[in-house]
């Protein structure tokens, strides 16, 4: 039997916003970044895409609570996230363009575990998923390495691993592939396209980006264009004179 005070299910089937940015507004330095900046993300698969210092990198680090704003509100879930601060990785995983400023402990066991016993499970347990996690993505056996010997490719796949081990619903993706190679980053993207989560991930791998959901094209602080791959790239490559490889 249902309680007095328990909320009725809503009559609409609305997916709910992931994220929500509120009239954000956020000075870094100098430089006033945001202001009044408001967007909400819905779709599983977004992509980030603009020229340098457009704001790409402060709107995941907003988004992942590593930033707080000056004013306005970021939700993640509807969790404000100067509220929740703690809450936040329990819900989002970040990945860093570079694995060495993500990368804390000497073994890749531990670079994995490290999530699992931080929500609470035993070391034990939190080693066996590790290793199975490991496993699943043909990493069988990694478990001793030590993580700063690793390729950064190698590394880029340990730090992934990392965040999914935490259990997170939306992964915050800051370039993850600018310096992989190219059987690397087939090999990532793959992993990453298999991926339950839902994923924001800044870029400057349009192919990557032509599958994806929705392309928010950021320039200077505000969103210059919304929506599909097929509309935003074209009018993106236009704006900066690119007609395609070789030009
Ligand atoms: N720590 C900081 N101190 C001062 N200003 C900063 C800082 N971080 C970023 N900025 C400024 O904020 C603006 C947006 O930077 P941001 O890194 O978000 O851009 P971006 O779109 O991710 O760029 P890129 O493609 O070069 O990574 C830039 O003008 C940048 O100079």
């Amino acid at each position: 039997m249902r309680a007095e005070h328990e909320p009725t299910t809503p009559a609409t089937t609305e997916p709910k916003p992931h994220l929500r940015f509120d009239g954000v507004a956020l000075t870094r330095g100098e430089r006033r970044v945001f202001d009044g900046f408001s967007l909400t993300l819905t779709e599983p698969r977004i992509g980030l895409i603009g020229n340098n210092g457009s704001g790409k990198s402060t709107l995941l680090r907003l988004a992942g609570g590593l930033l707080m704003p000056d004013a306005g509100t970021v939700q993640v879930h509807g969790l404000d996230t100067r509220e929740h601060r703690r809450d936040l990785p329990r819900h989002i995983g970040f990945l860093f363009q570079n694995p060495d400023h993500q990368i804390l402990f000497p073994t890749v066991e531990e670079e994995i575990s490290f999530g699992m016993t931080e929500n609470g499970l035993p070391t034990k347990e939190a080693k066996r998923q590790a290793a199975a996690l490991l496993a699943e993505h043909g990493c069988a056996g990694w478990e001793g390495r030590a993580t700063h010997a690793l390729s950064e490719g190698q590394k880029q796949l340990v730090c992934l691993l990392a965040v999914l081990s935490g259990g997170p619903s939306i992964l915050l993706l800051d370039e993850p592939f600018s310096s992989l190679d190219l059987p690397t980053r087939l090999d990532l993207r793959r992993r990453l396209r298999a991926l339950p989560q839902r994923v924001v991930m800044v870029t400057h791998d349009f192919d990557l980006l032509r599958d994806f959901d929705r392309l928010i094209w950021l320039e200077a602080g505000r969103v210059r264009m919304d929506g599909a791959p097929d509309g935003v790239l074209p009018a993106y490559f236009d704006s900066v004179g690119y007609a395609g490889p070789g030009t």
